[in-house]
């Protein structure tokens, strides 16, 4: 027999992702096998929503809507959030993942429930690797920060007072802020384009954008050590969409075509990476695409990026829009939008004590 070290290495035919219910495997179409799919990432330009006329604003609603069907996701450009808050943001997030570990580890919560606010945490997403490299900070929407700004209507006895933990420097907590009003209006601005893709009233979605959950994740990827390591390992997102701004010029972002194949979606200066998560698409009846996508940093580089997750208040039902019910198709459960996302933060924070608990409980 030849020797191990002299034979090809075998073309894997599967890639394992985190996504639905649990680990799945998409097997890695070759040949004549092979579907028609995408290989780049569009961009789609927002400035137009703020035009008086309704037919331009329906064409750019008309660029999401191809997007969204056809790859879940584009790069938004002229979001309208400033360069520089945006370099800004970038600097004291960079600043804030410098700090030594035991004053990182200061802000770290042991009690993760619903909403998710913050954690220094390692997840794992993949379930073939040693665990996601990357670091996260994340700040929900805590209506006790004195800096949000809670509809007069809330339901304060849903939100627990030991929300944001914030790390001693001001001026991080003041323009990761400052940039979460920014990204909320541009989310407005995105409800409103959706809405007016799915042939709805242009306002059909404004209450759930009233303070919706999710919120922002600072995230530190250092370069992979290992082939088979992942910044972040393939996954959906839970959210109703997502939006990356990818704050270094370092490339890791990848996206799994229908083919299996991994497209790369660079950064792109200025521009937010949007992608539609699971909410957004079991509401279209998987019209709009929850892509699978992973972080993967081979660059020898330190890279940083803040995605921001928008999905509407925990109590909402999703419930599929009636357009997208056909006599094959039916309506989907309906499901509480904050009880997906617990599920699904409890699964990949395999490690943290909530997770455990779940786990011990038999809840995941
Ligand atoms: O860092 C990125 O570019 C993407 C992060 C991501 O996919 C996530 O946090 O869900
Ligand atoms: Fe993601």
């Amino acid at each position: 027999m030849a020797p191990s070290a002299l034979l090809p290495e075998p073309e894997p035919e599967y890639v394992v992702v985190h996504a639905g219910k649990g680990t799945i495997k998409r097997q890695i179409l070759t040949g004549d096998k092979k579907k028609p799919t995408f290989e780049t990432i569009p961009q789609v330009d927002f400035s137009k929503m703020s035009s008086s006329s309704l037919s331009e604003r329906k064409a750019v609603a008309e660029e999401v809507n191809a997007a969204f069907r056809h790859s879940g996701f584009l790069y938004a450009v002229n979001h309208g959030i400033s360069e520089e808050l945006q370099s800004e943001l970038s600097r004291v997030i960079k600043e804030f993942f410098d700090l030594p570990l035991e004053e990182k580890m200061k802000v770290i919560i042991q009690l993760i429930e619903f909403p998710p606010v913050l954690t220094i945490d390692r997840f794992m997403l993949d379930e073939t690797t040693r665990g996601d490299l990357k670091e996260a900070f994340a700040a929900g929407e805590d209506p006790y920060d004195p800096e949000q700004n809670p509809p007069e209507d809330l339901d304060w006895s849903k939100f627990s007072r030991n929300g944001n933990q914030w790390p001693a420097s001001k001026e991080f907590r003041t323009i990761m802020y400052q940039y979460s009003a920014a990204i909320l209006d541009f989310s407005r601005n995105l409800m409103r384009t959706i809405a007016l893709a799915l042939d709805l009233d242009e306002h059909h979605f404004d209450d759930m954008a009233k303070f919706p959950t999710g919120g922002l994740r600072a995230l530190h990827y250092p370069s992979q050590e290992t082939s088979n390591d992942v910044g972040i390992g393939a996954h959906a997102d839970y959210s109703w969409f997502t939006l990356v701004n990818q704050l270094s010029d370092t490339p890791a972002l990848e996206v799994l075509n229908h083919n299996g194949q991994w497209v790369s979606a660079p950064p792109i200066r200025n521009t937010l990476v949007v992608n539609v998560g699971d909410l957004l698409e079991m509401a279209t009846n998987n019209e709009f695409v929850s892509t699978v996508h992973r972080v993967v940093n081979k660059t020898g580089k330190e890279r940083y990026s803040i995605p921001y997750f928008f999905a509407p208040t925990s109590e909402t039902m999703i419930e599929t829009f009636p357009s997208c019910v056909t006599s094959e198709k039916p309506a989907m459960k309906p499901i509480k939008s904050g009880d997906w996302l617990r599920e699904r933060l409890l699964r990949a924070r395999y490690k943290h004590p909530s997770s455990v608990a779940a786990r011990a409980r038999g809840e995941i």
